[in-house]
């Protein structure tokens, strides 16, 4: 029978499900070194966001097959680590949004009214009224950064509160955000025009303390800022002296970047300025039924051979079929990533067009995948193959799929076509031999480029010296170029011209390049 470690607190419902087809040992509370020594035993593990998942606990894993995270947040897995040992992770993507957005709901008002401090001075004797004078959040306007599935339900309450929404969301459409009631604004507005902030977005590198100084001081005296996304993307330090100096009136806080939260940390010297708990957001009892079901479930099915159907790290396909798809899938999905940074991040149109012998079969998987790459940059670990067209659905993104067998420059290649806030954009790829991608044409130029995790592409006017110059440039920042290719239709006309680069580009190094007579557009990727 298989084993599986249960380490975090998980409702029973889950553990009678995995019951039926394993023995399950539920051991809570592991120091990191006791779970390295006992992962071998066990073929899955299910966990929420306590236990910490390294690579090293991953290398020890010898057996493991699956790692259940019952909640959304993968930010605990080193999922990298996971995927290269061929160890599924699924996570419950939806079990619980509600329980999350109601939370920040009622921090809201909770920090509005002060029930948590009133709540202590009456259980301390006292019958103090006149100290907890409250404001009413009703015609108040409320901003909340990342329109997903948590921060569209709290819009939709709020909204019925009688508060007026901006939102802030680079991926979502405006017809999306039409639909929700909300006003889609960019960062500044929203940050200056709030009355309250809430935070529904994931912990990526760009989000890291993205709400910062710069932000307080931006904000009304009288703002109050709610974060029941996830720790770090608030400069904790920044927000205690916001709060200490009046910058800001208020702040309701669930998650942060170290938890348990230090003892020593300023945020518990605020008083009435700030609520707190302590990583509720996922706690209700629906909750977690709901979460326990839905990843037990998926352990079940993994450990009896069938696919998982909320997989972050690969498809919900059988083995079979995914084997075989797998170069045109990554294929695609590289493609999607690609278009998805050319065109903007508010994408509202994706054409894939299938050629050669992948217009024969099944476009489904392809199609998902290049729906995974498109939406990477906006949802990183949370959409996979399962999720990505519902999550283009509700973006707004319309998606058409043409076919052409009779397109032979390769045995399969793949065109995407994407529409978005930075414009109309085509590229086209195809593998070289069994399963090494190369892009084949960007915007109709041709060229054959492998791709690289950090890439430069402009397009240019086809004339002497211009390569040299950016060749240059990019030298004078210190930035090593890997490989180079450039492309035209014709002589002396418009060119495009790849670059792969050793590391991310500097700061202001695009606009330096623009400068460049000549350079019509420029663009940086990462793959
Ligand atoms: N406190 C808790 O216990 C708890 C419970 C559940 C989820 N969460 C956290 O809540 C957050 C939201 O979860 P969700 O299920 O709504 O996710 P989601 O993927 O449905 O939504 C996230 C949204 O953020 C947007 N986004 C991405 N980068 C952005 C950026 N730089 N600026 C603005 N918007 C950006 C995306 O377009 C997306 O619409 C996640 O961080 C999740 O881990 C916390
Ligand atoms: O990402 C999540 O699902 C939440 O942060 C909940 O975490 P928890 O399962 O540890 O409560």
């Amino acid at each position: 029978m298989p084993k599986v470690l249960v380490s975090d607190p998980i409702d029973k419902t889950g553990i009678d499900i995995i019951s039926q087809v394993a023995q399950v040992d539920v051991k809570t509370g592991l120091p990191a070194e006791e779970l390295v020594k006992i992962i071998p035993e066990y073929d899955a593990l299910m966990i929420r966001s306590g236990t910490k998942v390294t690579k090293e606990i991953i290398e020890a894993a010898t057996q493991l097959k699956i790692i259940g995270r019952a909640g959304v947040g993968v930010d605990n897995v080193d999922v990298t680590a996971a995927t290269r040992k061929g160890i599924v992770v699924v996570n419950s993507p939806e079990g619980n949004t509600i329980a999350a957005a109601e939370h920040a709901l009622a921090m809201m008002l909770s920090m509005s009214r002060h029930v948590a401090e009133a709540n202590q001075s009456v259980v301390s004797g006292k019958w103090d009224r006149k100290k907890f004078i409250g404001v009413e959040v009703y015609k108040k306007t409320l901003g909340v950064v990342g329109l997903g599935k948590i921060g569209s339900h709290v819009a939709k309450v709020a909204k019925a509160m009688g508060m007026k929404i901006l939102a802030y969301d680079p991926f979502i459409s405006k017809e999306r955000a039409d639909q929700l009631g909300c006003n889609l604004v960019d960062m500044d507005l929203l940050v200056q025009e709030s009355d309250y902030i809430t935070l529904h977005i994931p912990k990526t590198d760009e989000t890291y303390h993205s709400i910062n100084a710069e932000t307080f001081a931006k904000m009304k005296p009288t703002a109050r800022i709610i974060n029941c996304a996830r720790g770090g993307i608030i400069d904790e330090v920044a927000l205690a002296e916001a709060l200490k100096e009046g910058k800001i009136a208020g702040a309701a806080i669930d998650v942060y970047e170290n938890e348990p939260l230090e003892a020593e940390s300023p945020l518990r010297e605020l008083g009435q300025k700030i609520v707190m708990t302590p990583h509720l957001g996922a706690s209700t009892a629906e909750a977690q039924v709901n979460v326990a079901i839905d990843v037990a479930e998926q352990i079940r099915d993994v450990l009896l051979g069938l696919p998982a159907r909320s997989a972050v790290n690969i498809p919900g396909m059988y083995p079979d079929t995914l084997e075989k798809l797998k170069p045109y899938l990554l294929l695609a999905e590289t493609l999607g990533n690609l278009v998805s940074q050319l065109a903007g991040g508010r994408i509202d149109f994706l054409n894939v067009r299938l050629q050669g012998d992948l217009a024969t079969g099944d476009s489904k998987p392809v199609v998902v995948a290049a729906l995974k790459g498109l939406l990477s940059q906006a949802l990183r670990e949370r959409v996979n193959y399962v999720n990505a067209s519902i999550e283009a659905k509700e973006r707004g993104i319309r998606v058409v799929e043409t076919k052409d067998a009779s397109v032979r420059d390769y045995t399969g290649s793949l065109e995407l076509e994407a529409k978005g806030s930075l414009g109309d954009h085509i590229v086209r790829g195809a593998l070289l031999g069994e399963d090494e991608i190369r892009i084949t044409n960007i915007d109709g130029f041709p060229i054959n480029v492998p791709p690289s995790p950090y890439m430069l592409l402009t397009l240019h006017r086809d004339m002497p010296g211009i390569i040299g110059k950016i060749g240059s440039l990019l030298g004078s920042f210190n930035v090593n170029i890997a490989s180079m290719q450039v492309g035209r239709k014709i002589v002396r006309g418009d060119a495009v011209m790849v670059l792969s680069i050793d590391d991310l580009l500097p700061e202001g190094i695009l606009t330096e390049i623009l400068k460049e007579p000549g350079i019509r557009d420029a663009y940086t990727v990462a793959l």
